[in-house]
């Protein structure tokens, strides 16, 4: 059984006896916010990430997932992507494609990757307009109190070092405020040029979930979530600065992940 309770500003915690419990929680939760989302504006705009979120999530290929959700209605972004060939091991997108989205029913026009032929600047803004055309024709829903894209829900994983997406921590882009996608070349963990949601397209998101499992993630997760006595800048911990302004947030953890945690 999950040991689970609300925070009084970092969301709802969940802490998992073992993977497969967090497996099962997570992809249900997937599920219930697809069927929520096609039933109050007839799509599902979520966002992946890379690295271990997409095993986490590897049931929803099995039954009864891969029957209950409508994969038409799909349309599939990510938080961040490695400037790699999409057939190269680091990208992104080839671990969610092999692993997922080609073994369900997600229109290939439904889905929304960087070009890996240009640039990390040109992809950023590429991926960016692109976005953009899609909030444009209301496809992806506007943000009520920002200008930025509400995605129904976005999900993260988180590095040992408190990284999501690939904004780590004291990195300008962790200030960029503008952009809704911005670019680096020099990321702390290889490959170095990454693009990446702002802070500002992640907190304007309807729900974000981030993922975060091991013994080796137990200390940015006591920084992400605790009340610390003396704040040092938030910069240092990308994880805490995910805040959505009007959105849910939800951390889904095993018990190595949460042993840190005030309340484990
Ligand atoms: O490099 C990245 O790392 C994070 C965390 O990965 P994990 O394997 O420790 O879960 C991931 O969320 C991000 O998308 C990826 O580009």
């Amino acid at each position: 059984m999950a040991l689970t309770w609300t925070h009084k500003d970092r969301g709802e915690i969940r802490v998992h006896e073992n993977l497969q419990e967090l497996s099962i929680d997570l992809v249900d939760y997937i599920a219930e916010v697809s069927e929520a989302s096609i039933k109050e504006h007839g799509a599902f705009c979520i966002v992946l990430s890379g690295g271990s979120l997409i095993s986490l999530m590897g049931k929803l290929i099995e039954p009864p997932y891969d029957k209950i959700i409508d994969w038409a209605k799909w349309y599939v972004f990510w938080a961040d992507e490695r400037v790699v060939a999409k057939s190269h091991d680091d990208s992104n997108y080839k671990l969610a494609k092999d692993n997922l989205l080609s073994k369900v029913n997600v229109f290939p026009r439904h889905i929304c990757s960087i070009n890996d032929t240009v640039s990390a600047e040109e992809a950023a803004a590429e991926y960016e307009f692109a976005i953009r055309q899609m909030v444009r024709t209301r496809t992806v829903a506007a943000s009520d109190n920002s200008d930025c894209p509400k995605f129904d829900l976005i999900l993260l994983g988180m590095g040992s070092d408190g990284h999501v997406a690939s904004l780590f921590p004291n990195h300008p882009a962790l200030l960029v405020k503008d952009d809704w996608v911005t670019f680096l070349t020099d990321s702390p963990k290889p490959p170095p040029e990454r693009i990446t949601f702002t802070l500002p397209v992640i907190n304007s998101a309807a729900r974000v979930v981030v993922v975060a499992t091991g013994e080796s993630k137990a200390n940015a997760i006591h920084l992400a979530i605790d009340d610390l006595p003396k704040q040092e800048s938030s910069l240092s911990l990308p994880a805490r600065l995910v805040h959505p302004s009007n959105g849910n947030l939800i951390w889904f953890m095993d018990k190595p992940a949460g042993s840190k945690l005030d309340k484990v």
